[in-house]
């Protein structure tokens, strides 16, 4: 992405052409009213990535445009990123320019920043990092309250403090808290995934009984949505992601919801009987478990064979997409059972040409 496509004055605008879009891609499909959610036209990213670009003893954040990968782009200043980033680009820059262990061969900076004012900032390097560059990384650590450092380089990760951050997100008047790790998956647009929770919970008011989750991370869903339902059983391929989850479970005050590690193809090859339950999912109770709902948010290649079948099974099906081309390919398999009667449409990534769907669908007949 190049900076200077971040254009709030033509926020409106890109919001239509994707709507348009949408529209376009499902038109063969039978949906309600599309429900459009908008970002805030600026600073709505979490999280940031910026090369780092070395100009004699001077050093810069650079962007790329995909068309001349070639040519850094300097970004002092990035709208797109939380007011947070923003505040800590230059500040780290000055403190980063005048000591050469922190500055020599560093490539890249990673942000990662919350809601409630925390930030994690990873500083990337093309050296080992060593003792010496620890003790000058927690020197400049000082002037940073708040703020979280770790250092990479090959193989070698050295954390300062620790390597997440503590998100609080209000959904409905209700805090719901989250921890979230360097590198592991989080909702980068943190107003429109309290939109996408609020709709979520909206959408399953009426549900009742138990509730089967998929590719779950760190609970984001799960944890809000276990209110609604008797018993949840979530499951999530990423070990880093499911020991959040399980935090997470223990910050909120959660007693029904119950997170494993697994891969969906296992789950679906078990849970439609192809294979014997495994022994984590008989321990989380998945025997005596019979989910109204199953939620899904697969990863942009959408749903395999197996997983479609398994969603079949179940009455209500709530599937959250960040890519419609796969979502419309699984919305054609299941229209012989289901019938989309919500349908949402979240502005995550603005000005790009991505775009985070929601459907609720429910059991024909
Ligand atoms: C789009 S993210 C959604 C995560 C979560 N629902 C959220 O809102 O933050 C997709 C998740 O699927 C997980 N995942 C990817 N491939 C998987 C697989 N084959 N089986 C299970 N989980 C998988 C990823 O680790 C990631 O956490």
């Amino acid at each position: 992405m190049r900076p200077d496509q971040i254009q709030p004055e033509l926020y409106e605008q890109q919001l239509g052409d994707k709507q348009a879009e949408l529209t376009r891609l499902m038109a063969d499909l039978s949906l309600p009213a599309l429900e459009v959610f908008a970002s805030e036209p600026a600073y709505y990213r979490m999280r940031a990535e910026f090369r780092i670009w070395h100009d004699g003893d001077d050093l810069f954040y650079a962007m790329f445009d995909s068309a001349d990968p070639r040519t850094p782009i300097r970004t002092d200043q990035f709208l797109a990123a939380s007011r947070l980033i923003n505040e800590l680009m230059p500040k780290l820059i000055d403190a980063v320019r005048d000591v050469p262990i922190l500055r020599h061969k560093l490539f890249q900076v990673d942000f990662l920043t919350t809601t409630t004012g925390e930030a994690l900032i990873s500083l990337l390097y093309h050296k080992p990092i060593d003792d010496e560059w620890n003790a000058a990384a927690r020197l400049m650590s000082d002037a940073f309250p708040s703020c979280h450092f770790i250092g990479r380089s090959r193989k070698k990760k050295q954390i300062l403090t620790r390597d997440f951050v503590m998100e609080t997100l209000t959904v409905n008047g209700h805090k719901y808290h989250y921890q979230q790790v360097e590198n592991s998956f989080t909702q980068p647009n943190a107003g429109i995934n309290e939109q996408m929770l609020a709709w979520a919970l909206d959408v399953t008011k009426d549900t009742s009984g138990d509730l089967l989750e998929m590719y779950c991370g760190n609970g984001n869903f799960s944890i809000p949505l276990a209110r609604h339902f008797d018993r949840v059983v979530a499951t999530e391929i990423s070990k880093v992601s499911v020991q959040s989850a399980q935090l997470n479970i223990a910050l909120n005050g959660l007693n029904n919801l119950q997170v494993v590690k697994m891969a969906s193809e296992d789950v679906s090859a078990a849970l439609n009987g192809d294979v014997a339950l495994p022994k984590a999912l008989v321990q989380a109770g998945m025997e005596v478990l019979n989910p109204s709902v199953v939620l899904v948010d697969p990863p942009r290649a959408g749903l395999d064979d197996a997983t479609v079948e398994l969603v079949r099974k179940v009455d209500c099906i709530l599937y959250i997409s960040c890519n419609p081309e796969t979502l419309k390919a699984n919305l054609e398999a299941l229209s012989s059972t289901h019938k989309v009667v919500r349908y949402a449409m979240f502005d995550q990534f603005p000005y790009t040409h991505h775009v985070e769907t929601g459907v609720f669908l429910e059991r024909i007949g």
